[in-house]
């Protein structure tokens, strides 16, 4: 893992509260039979819909106040809004998640679920079953290829992120299919749409290519897409307001009319 004097203070105390919750261990490995992510954005490309992952977030570091809905409303209007996928933090100190709530939205719709979390050890995976989890190249480092095939003996499908170059090819070499890029800096919490336009050209066409963070409008829709995406994760923009109608106006935004409004 890398230097954590170069991370933000929020980062380094997400990662030291990850490291402990790691230490608690867990009863038994998690068997998943997953939902399908990538089949999950076929049938929105082929109802025309932009292939989105909205995120439950009910706060953040860089977010003010708590959102207190309960979740699985917002994720069922996330859903009605046309979102391919979900993604939900389970992290508890940092986002107000947590695994329960994970279980109650899988529950609840069917679609493909992400557990959004910051997992660095093998013992983490065990929390909760998900269809698809995230490992971040930067925190995990030399252990990618071990926790790739660890969460992989478990059912899960795997989301590598991203933020540069350096890192994709880590990911690329450790067998990642679905690879996330995201534009948000974790070591100053700067978002920059400019990441995934960087990064995206050197993605192998086979890979499963996510534009992460900061997507926050129509256009930056089809900026991402036209740099690549093959789907968007999207948390804040869509928690702001009206979840049903943030998540229409974004997966709504390569179709012909809604260009002109
Ligand atoms: O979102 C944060 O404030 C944050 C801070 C520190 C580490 C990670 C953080 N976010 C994790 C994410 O990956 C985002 O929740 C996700 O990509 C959605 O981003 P956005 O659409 O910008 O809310």
């Amino acid at each position: 893992m890398e230097d954590q004097t170069e991370l933000a203070p929020a980062v380094r105390s997400i990662l030291s509260a990850a490291r402990d919750r790691a230490a608690e261990g867990r009863s038994g490995e998690v068997a998943v039979e997953p939902r399908g992510l990538r089949a999950a954005f076929d049938r929105a490309e082929d109802d025309g819909r932009v292939p989105v992952i909205a995120e439950v977030k009910p706060t953040s570091p860089t977010t003010e106040g708590t959102r207190e809905d309960d979740p699985v409303a917002l994720a069922e209007g996330m859903v009605a809004g046309g979102a391919a996928a979900l993604s939900v933090l389970t992290e508890p100190a940092h986002f107000g998640g947590s695994a329960e709530v994970l279980e109650r939205v899988r529950e609840a719709v069917d679609v493909p679920v992400l557990r959004k979390d910051f997992v660095v050890a093998e013992s983490q995976l065990d929390a909760v079953e998900s269809d698809v989890v995230l490992l971040i190249a930067r925190f995990v480092g030399d252990d990618l290829p071990d926790l790739l095939a660890a969460a992989r003996d478990r059912g899960f499908q795997v989301l590598v992120e991203v933020h540069d170059r350096d890192e994709l090819e880590r990911a690329v070499d450790a067998g990642a299919t679905i690879v996330g890029v995201n534009n948000r800096d974790l070591a100053e919490l700067v978002v920059d749409l400019g990441t995934f336009e960087s990064v995206a050209p050197h993605v192998p066409d086979e890979v499963t290519l996510i534009a992460e963070s900061g997507i926050g409008s129509p256009d930056d829709v089809r900026r991402m897409r036209a740099a690549g995406a093959d789907a968007l994760l999207v948390g804040s923009a869509i928690m702001d307001g009206d979840v049903t109608a943030n998540t229409r106006e974004l997966v709504r935004a390569e179709r012909a009319t809604e260009h002109q409004t």
